[in-house]
């Protein structure tokens, strides 16, 4: 019997992802399905894939059904189960809204990281919705790492958003290389599961710019959490962490893909901001999934 998969392709400041809605979480995706949808010239092309399903029909999600009826399974490109997505969520949320299960407005996303409050404004004519996420507390874990990219090399700050970051702050974002393998970062012991990675340049007064290499992914032209990651290391950097001065700070990040605000507050809660994009839909085809299956 042939299987069709429904489809859609979405990004969030160019970070894309294949979306698979599936509410009863009826279709199987191994990693090796995963990592071949999310292949840019055999498969459908992402750095990661949003599995869209309704929170009671998962295992993982059954506890945060009462308070968020959706969860995102978030996979990254590889296949490799990630906490939390930062863009992934802001483009999850604007797929439940395109798709007439939640109106524009306020909502609430169980994620591996929790559950997440989401705030949709209304779409503009080309289709994108500015989305705010509350992405929650950072917390900044005591061990620190050194990256390495060829001859030069720097300390980084240990972030932690739901998924580990490492941050350094260096003179030229051209320093991080090609990026075509994971830069490596020492010692390992730091980062048991793995990190992302994020090379920060400043441009101006609490604006900076950064590129990311992601855990499962590679390099990426722009990350939801690793940009949060970057806001609080550049804030703690700069004398102007939100729980000692009592005072909200905001920071625009650019990256390859686009512009991410993000706003730490006193209490530690972050709130991060950017378009998301649902930019086309489709059906996945039997023979083709045939030759993916496990
Ligand atoms: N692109 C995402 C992060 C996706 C997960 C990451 N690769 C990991 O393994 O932790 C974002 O926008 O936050």
């Amino acid at each position: 019997m042939s299987t069709r998969i429904a489809f859609l392709k979405g990004h969030g400041t160019e970070n894309d992802f294949v979306i698979v809605p599936d509410p009863d979480n009826a279709v199987d995706l191994p990693a090796t399905a995963v990592a071949a949808l999310c292949d840019r010239r055999a498969g459908i092309g992402g750095d990661g894939l949003l599995h869209v399903v309704r929170s009671a029909a998962h295992s993982e999600a059954q506890a945060m059904a009462a308070e968020a009826e959706w969860f995102m399974d978030y996979r990254n490109a590889d296949g490799s189960i990630a906490e939390m997505c930062g863009n992934g969520v802001r483009v999850f949320a604007r797929y439940l809204q395109r798709a007439g299960h939640v109106e524009a407005g306020d909502l609430a996303v169980a994620t591996r990281g929790g559950v997440k409050r989401v705030h949709i404004a209304k779409a503009d004519a080309r289709g994108a919705a500015e989305v705010t996420v509350s992405m929650g507390r950072a917390t900044l874990p005591e061990e620190q790492a050194t990256v390495t990219v060829g001859e030069r090399n720097w300390p980084s700050l240990n972030v932690n958003m739901g998924n580990p970051h490492a941050v350094a702050f260096v003179d030229d974002l051209a320093h991080a290389g090609d990026l075509y393998t994971p830069p490596p970062v020492t010692p390992a012991t730091v980062y048991p599961d793995g990190v992302n990675v994020e090379f920060v340049v400043d441009r101006g007064p609490r604006h900076v710019a950064m590129r990311v290499h992601e855990r499962g992914s590679g390099e990426t032209r722009s990350c939801g959490t690793g940009a949060c990651a970057v806001a609080v290391a550049a804030a703690r950097r700069d004398g102007a962490d939100p729980a000692v001065t009592g005072t909200p700070v905001t920071y625009t990040v650019d990256l390859p893909g686009g512009t991410l605000t993000i706003t730490e507050h006193p209490d530690g809660a972050i709130d991060m901001t950017g378009a998301a994009v649902i930019v086309a839909e489709g059906e996945i085809t039997s023979e083709w999934l045939e030759t993916i299956s496990v």
